[in-house]
């Protein structure tokens, strides 16, 4: 028998079967671009929704559904999966793995889930809590389940791990890595055996903090090459390092490699981390190993010294191009640093590349080796000052999927502008269990909250698509959008490109030259990425809905600069025929409750250290909520002590994601927060009124909110 399989070939010739969807970026190359025409620029003014499918989890949808034979499987938050039949939206069969909700805060960035594989009958997901499952495909049934943390990973909790990634399948090996660099992690991934569920091999992206062997693959590059571009007394000897492998990682049959997109420094303070000394291979960097064995083959790194949170895990396409009068199969690249890259998919040799966005940390590449050219001033860990930096952690783009359209031959890429202030964590490095750990000052990196602060921040906040020439390496057009943090993009052989928008609404696009040709308010910011499928001969464009991740958890109230909208969560598959119509919503959340008027102002500043170094990343800067998990300005529970610290403290909320932290606070630390949070319930009342008596289709009715 082929020991890639029956489904390895399916995927190497997507285009004979160009009505399933086998693999998260459609083909190994990953370039989201589908041949189907039938939905086309003529007609799709006439798009219709055809069928939603509602969702038990309000919180951020990224996957990619699966299409197969009329099938699709979808993954959804918290890990779960369920199966579809594709041209009604009923029910097949679901799956929920059960992730134990007080380990949400384990991982940085809500509990997403971006995809599954199939393979041979399988379906494979990875879950928040660390496993992979393999599922029957025909009926939702476990077939095996396997841990893919180590037993000694967690160091004594100083590092955390969790999976939120979609698999890949290379040659009968599922490969899986997962998150964790802003609170402690080593990353890694791990091959498993897709029949039996047996680890095959495992690659390590950063060294032992002995320089000892794993008994791993990377044993022999981590030794010889990688350990001497760390110092070996910084902080990166407890809280691992870095480098997870938290979104792309991608096989290539035509140079038959699998390429490892490695993720940013732990902590990000590269001072703290490794002294300011050395590069700190692997990080930001792409590297390349053997299927069979995952023996290290090449890399490139695209940001040396990460400590900005620069993640090069951004997708990885592969194309073929004409370079200099010969055809060359290349990786092609945006990570958050802004840069856009050109790397030889063989050799990892770099070609070029060039910003596809404003930057303002390096001053360009160097033409010969890609490294940066840094402005010193960004260097706020060696020079001690505060830095504006742009991109910020959120990158110039993130997970959101870039796509490729071979008869425009451009690169369409969801851009974004999120500024954000880095400076030093005062005192050195002080790691705080049970919350983000990167070294810097937390407070610092929220907005202060004066009226000027907020405009000239508002400002800076930006999001387009970026029409992106991979062979001249510029900018051809533009589509602006309201603000960042919107979907990824799907290109079609009809000469369209599908976003749904921070906006809560569901675009389709001229791909040459980005005119919006379609519109559905879908009533919740979309962030994941939209896919094209047919079913007995009637071509649907389907996308999972569901404003979330990392940014209206973190930036909050600042979100709302993309577009006013809150969490309804839901699959949406359009046709030209379909009849479906939404059922009311309320989409822009309810009027706040008036808080209670005193507080006791000699702790505020206390618990806004604490909210801020606890609370923030998924409550929002300053208390204000991004519209995805409670505003906790207006929870009942601030108006009572007993009530705050059972939900704070002990946890009556775990099954929901809101893990106990009594076991990093203290109860008066706890009771500062309550403090703090009605201060700023009282600040921002009037404003939050005023918002939404200002905007349209602000619901009239407070208790039921709903328009219609
Ligand atoms: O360093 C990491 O381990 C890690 C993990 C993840 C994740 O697992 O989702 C994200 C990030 N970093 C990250 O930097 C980031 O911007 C990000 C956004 C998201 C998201 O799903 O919205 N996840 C992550
Ligand atoms: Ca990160």
């Amino acid at each position: 028998a082929d020991v890639s399989g029956d489904t390895g070939q399916q995927i190497i010739h997507a285009d004979d079967h160009p009505e399933n969807w086998l693999t998260y970026g459609r083909t190994y190359s990953e370039q989201r671009y589908s041949p189907l025409d039938q939905i086309n620029r003529e007609n799709v003014g006439n798009l219709k929704l055809a069928w939603i499918n509602e969702l038990d989890t309000n919180r951020g949808q990224e996957g990619t559904p699966l299409i197969i034979d009329g099938v699709m499987y979808a993954s959804t938050n918290w890990s779960k999966v369920r199966a579809l039949k594709a041209d009604t939206g009923a029910l097949l069969w679901s799956f929920d793995p059960k992730v134990p909700g007080n380990i949400a805060d384990k991982g940085c960035c809500d509990t997403v889930n971006r995809g599954i594989a199939y393979w041979n009958g399988k379906i494979y997901v990875g879950t928040f809590d660390g496993r992979l499952i393999a599922l029957d495909a025909k009926t939702g049934k476990q077939v095996w389940s396997a841990n893919t943390i180590p037993q000694d990973g967690a160091l004594g909790k100083q590092r955390s791990y969790t999976v939120d990634g979609a698999p890949r399948i290379a040659k009968g090996r599922v490969l899986i890595g997962n998150g964790g660099s802003e609170f402690g992690a080593r990353g890694f991934i791990s091959a498993f055996d897709a029949e039996t569920g047996k680890l095959d091999w495992r690659f390590y992206t950063v060294p032992n903090n002995k320089n000892e062997p794993d008994h791993a693959a990377s044993d022999n590059v981590l030794m010889n090459k990688a350990y001497k571009t760390w110092s070996p007394t910084g902080a990166w000897i407890r809280q691992g390092g870095g480098g997870t492998v938290w979104d792309s990682l991608v096989y290539d049959p035509v140079t038959d490699l699998i390429y490892i997109a490695v993720g940013n420094g732990s902590p990000w303070n590269y001072k703290y981390r490794s002294d300011g000394k050395g590069d700190n291979l692997f990080l930001g960097s792409i590297v390349a190993v053997k299927p069979e064995t995952g023996e290290y083959v090449w890399h490139f790194q695209a940001t040396p010294m990460d400590q900005w949170d620069y993640t090069s895990v951004q997708q990885i396409m592969t194309l073929d191009l004409p370079i200099n009068g010969e055809t060359r199969h290349v990786i092609v690249h945006a990570p958050k640093n802004g840069f856009f890259y050109m790397i030889d998919a063989k050799t990892g040799q770099f070609i070029k590349g060039n910003n596809y966005t404003y930057e303002n940390w390096a001053y360009g590449l160097d033409p010969k080796t890609g490294r940066p050219i840094y402005n010193p001033e960004a260097l706020y860990t060696l020079n001690g000052k505060e830095w504006y930096g742009i991109p910020g952690p959120l990158g110039a783009h993130n997970f959101m999927s870039m796509a490729y359209s071979p008869k425009t031959g451009l690169v369409y890429i969801p851009v974004h502008q999120i500024p954000f202030v880095y400076k030093n964590q005062a005192g050195g490095f002080t790691p705080h269990p049970d919350s983000w750990n990167v070294g810097l000052d937390m407070v610092k990196t929220g907005l202060p909250d004066t009226p000027e602060a907020r405009t000239a921040y508002l400002k800076d906040l930006k999001g387009w698509i970026v029409a992106w020439d991979p062979v001249q390496m510029k900018t051809m057009w533009k589509v602006d959008h309201k603000g960042p943090w919107n979907g990824g993009i799907l290109a079609t052989g009809g000469d369209l490109l599908f976003q749904g928008l921070a906006t809560g609404e569901f675009h389709a696009y001229d791909a040459t030259n980005g005119n919006d040709l379609f519109r559905f308010n879908a009533q919740s910011g979309i962030i994941a990425p939209p896919v094209t499928y047919m079913v007995n001969g009637k071509q649907f464009v389907a996308v999972e809905v569901g404003w979330g991740g990392i940014y209206p958890f973190s930036a909050g109230g600042m979100s709302r600069a993309s577009g006013w909208t809150v969490n309804h969560s839901y699959i949406a598959a359009f046709s030209l025929d379909g009849k479906a119509k939404l059922p009311p919503m309320n989409a822009l959340g309810f009027l706040p409750v008036k808080p209670p008027a005193e507080y006791d102002a000699k702790v505020v500043d206390k618990g806004y250290f604490e909210y801020e170094t606890y609370c923030q990343v998924c409550h929002g800067d300053g208390a204000e909520g991004g519209g995805v998990l409670p505003d906790l300005r207006w929870s009942g529970a601030i108006r009572h002590q007993d009530a705050f610290y059972n939900v704070v403290g002990r946890g009556a909320l775990t099954a929901y994601g809101m893990d106990r932290f009594d076991t990093s606070m203290k109860p008066d630390e706890i009771e500062s927060i309550r403090q703090f949070l009605i201060k700023r319930a009282n600040e921002t009342y009037q404003r939050e009124i005023d918002a939404r008596r200002n905007a349209k289709d602000i619901p009239e009715n407070a208790t039921l909110g709903i328009t219609q």
